[in-house]
């Protein structure tokens, strides 16, 4: 028996029996260890359905709510397209129908297993002392990551503004490439490329190609060979040097500049840019075969401000890292409160920079108190709060009035998204929560009670 992990499996009471025992025995020769227990769900698991009720729905949409939570739904008989989708939709990852499937429990013993391998990679600290942060948002993205390093070699093509981790990200994938041995990683930043230099940065140039070219040089695609090329920013790669990329990426072939002969190359590519590529092509400044050869896997890299519950662990890395301490530096609440409500165009580049600008005015011992933020921060606070609320606000206000949408339900609409959104940001602390939303911590216990009643039914297979 293999070492697979452990699984969550929860059926319907209008699953058939003996599919379920198939699926199960299936499981234990995979080395799957099964969770079949009426609690919430952890990892990678599979709902077994007969049909699909507004509670599968509604337990697929809670689940959804768990970053560590991969849902897989199966249907004892065959699902319509429709409703395939809706379930996509809902929260399942995968949508199956056991008696359209060959093999149904082999299939998804295969599938959790991948699952498994990928989670326990993402849990180990070649990703975790990297890439820092537990949000839904980012996860999505490094199990994307984890998979496309580990089981192809696709090029991919990183997305996502300044700063949001996009060269870490490329880095992680080289590393995680499991071909041997190991090759280098070369970065190439398409905004210094000279395109009077004919790409010579990307192809090298022989003795004599231009002025200047006292000697023949290595280009970063053969630096690159057996290993990855990162080219950062795509976006601001000059036409007629996309047309010649194109060639390399496309027939693994290219010439030096100042030289007749094909060379033959080899390497894993990953792109990154700030921009729109898709306008970018639609605009014509960018080419749209270049376009489909760099992007076989699309990663967009969320901005801190989706991911506003990775600041705690953020800037405590960053405290660690300028303090060149591992003990952890208490934060005063209302610093905490700070600079997890504040505005990152910069992303985590800038948190970091903020960071160990404090670390060094910090004076010990006792908590990071408001004094130690910079003076400039205190001034984009109140210009904060007198533009709050804004044009957004109003606009959503009068859909909802539009909608028919009572003063009632109005306020319990902006207390549940504002549960929601702090719950998810102090990690289901409710202490936490309770001082950020000034309420009695009673009143978040209440409101999670709610939800949590509406888990745990959903989670009971007798409700399905
Ligand atoms: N999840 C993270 N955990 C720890 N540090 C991070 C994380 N994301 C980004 N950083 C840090 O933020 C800074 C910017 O990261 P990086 O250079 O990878 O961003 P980028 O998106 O490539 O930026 P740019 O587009 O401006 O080149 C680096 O110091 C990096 O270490």
């Amino acid at each position: 028996m293999m070492a697979g992990g452990q699984a969550w499996l929860r059926c319907g009471a209008d699953f058939p029996g003996d599919a379920r025992s198939e699926l199960l025995v299936k499981l234990d020769h995979a080395g799957i260890a099964v969770d079949l227990s009426d609690g919430v769900p952890v990892g990678p698991g599979v709902v077994l359905f007969g049909e699909p009720t507004s509670d599968l729905h509604d337990f697929l949409r809670l689940l959804r709510l768990r970053q560590d939570v991969r849902t897989i739904a199966v249907s004892a008989r065959g699902v319509d397209v429709e409703c395939a989708w809706a379930l996509l939709r809902a929260g399942a990852e995968d949508v199956l129908a056991w008696d359209a499937c060959e093999e149904p429990s082999s299939m998804l013993a295969a599938r959790l297993l991948r699952w498994l391998e990928i989670d326990a990679l993402l849990a180990g600290p070649e990703v975790r002392q990297r890439l820092r942060g537990h949000s839904r948002h980012l996860l999505a993205v490094l199990r994307a990551a984890v998979e496309v390093a580990k089981f192809s070699d696709t090029p991919v093509l990183i997305t996502g503004g300044t700063g949001t981790g996009k060269e870490l990200l490329a880095r992680l994938i080289h590393d995680l490439d499991p071909r041997q041995p190991k090759r280098r990683f070369v970065v190439c930043d398409c905004t210094t490329i000279v395109p009077e230099l004919s790409g010579s940065e990307f192809f090298g140039h022989e003795r004599g190609a231009f002025t200047g070219a006292i000697h023949a040089r290595e280009g970063a695609i053969a630096q690159a060979e057996g290993g990855t090329l990162f080219l950062d920013e795509i976006g601001e790669l000059p036409l007629r040097l996309q047309a010649e990329l194109l060639r390399v990426v496309q027939e693994g072939t290219y010439k030096r500049v100042g030289s007749n002969q094909w060379l033959h190359t080899n390497f894993r590519l990953i792109c990154a840019t700030h921009r729109d590529l898709i306008t970018e092509r639609e605009e014509g400044r960018f080419r749209e075969d270049l376009y489909y050869r760099i992007a076989g896997c699309v990663l967009r890299m969320p901005a801190l401000d989706e991911r506003r519950e990775d600041i705690p662990s953020l800037v405590n890395t960053f405290l660690e890292e300028a303090m060149g301490s591992a003990a952890v530096i208490p934060l005063d609440a209302a610093v905490h409160d700070y600079l997890v409500a504040r505005h990152y165009p910069g992303n985590v580049r800038e948190l970091r920079q903020l960071v160990m600008y404090m670390a060094h005015r910090y004076v010990p011992p006792g908590p990071i108190t408001l004094g130690t933020l910079p003076d400039t921060e205190a001034a984009g606070a109140l210009v904060g709060l007198g533009e709050w609320p804004d044009e957004d606000w109003e606009r959503a206000v009068r859909m909802a009035l539009a909608h028919g949408c009572s003063l009632a339900a109005l306020r319990s609409a902006v207390a549940e998204t504002a549960y929601r959104i702090v719950l998810a940001e102090e990690d289901g602390d409710t202490g936490r929560s309770a001082r950020r939303l000034k309420v009695s911590q009673r009143a978040v216990q209440q409101y999670l009670h709610g939800h949590g009643d509406a888990m745990a039914d959903l989670g009971n297979e007798r409700s399905l």
